[in-house]
């Protein structure tokens, strides 16, 4: 589970100081899919480089399955599977190859890093693809390949960062497939996107970022009756309008 409490970030700017995220929490449970919304400059990059630990706190803290940032930054990385739409590959290894390697960083011991990647490999349909080499793939194969190095360490939370973002249809729909597939194996899982419709399909929970601030937080039926709206996107109009 993840578990965000008081979290906080302010950056030092020539014209003052920026409150990029002002002291949000929310929690995602095990097989729970997250949406983590907001228009640019909302603070969502933010809160997720603070979630990974590459970047510290003024106040608040993230938890991990029970491990902080701040005080262990190592297990919290272990815990954490993060795709983004910007992943590359190692176009000189073999997707076998990287995946192993990967699995090694994590410290997942060979014999279950091979079980792993074979299991894996076969959910997202890139059996075949495994003896190639990384450089090779199409887009398409190659998110599927970002997507499984995702999960070579067996992490209970993952952090999608913008998942669809230049995909094509087929591209979306794996990323809905994979997305299923990760709440069926329990893991709580956040999803940063600026695609609303798409969110409304994909998560079971939203939080809404806007200045930093976390404007509303529930299920898409508990928002729309909250705010009188019809669907998220009039949500997001309605609160840039109204600051
Ligand atoms: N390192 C930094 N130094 C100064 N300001 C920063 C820094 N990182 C982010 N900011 C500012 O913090 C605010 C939140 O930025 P953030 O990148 O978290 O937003 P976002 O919701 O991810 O936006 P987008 O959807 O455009 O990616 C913005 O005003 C941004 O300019």
């Amino acid at each position: 589970m993840l578990s965000i409490e008081s979290l906080t970030k302010t950056f030092e700017l020539p014209s003052g100081v920026l409150t990029a995220v002002d002291d949000i929490s929310f929690q995602v449970h095990p097989g729970e899919v997250f949406g983590l919304l907001g228009p640019n400059g909302a603070g969502k990059t933010t809160t997720m480089r603070m979630v990974l630990g590459l970047l510290e706190p003024d106040a608040g803290y993230a938890e991990v399955d029970g491990a902080r940032t701040s005080e262990d930054p190592i297990t919290v990385k272990s815990r954490l599977g993060f795709v983004s739409a910007s992943d590359g590959v190692y176009p000189w290894l073999t997707v076998r190859e990287m995946l192993l390697y990967f699995a090694d960083l994590y410290g997942v011991a060979p014999d279950a890093a091979r079980r792993r990647c074979d299991e894996l490999a076969e959910l997202m349909d890139i059996t075949s693809l495994l003896d190639r080499r990384a450089g090779e793939l199409s887009t398409g194969q190659r998110q599927r390949v970002t997507l499984v190095r995702g999960l070579i360490h067996d992490p209970p939370v993952m952090l999608l960062d913008e998942p669809t973002r230049g995909l094509d249809v087929v591209g979306v729909q794996t990323i809905f497939h994979y997305i299923q597939e990760l709440r069926t194996m329990g893991k709580a899982v956040v999803v940063c996107t600026h695609r609303l419709d798409e969110a409304e399909r994909l998560c079971d929970r939203f939080g809404l970022l806007h200045r930093g601030q976390l404007e509303h937080l529930g299920t898409l039926d508990e928002l729309l009756q909250r705010t009188g709206k019809s669907n998220l996107a009039d949500i997001f109009i309605d609160l840039l309008e109204s600051h």
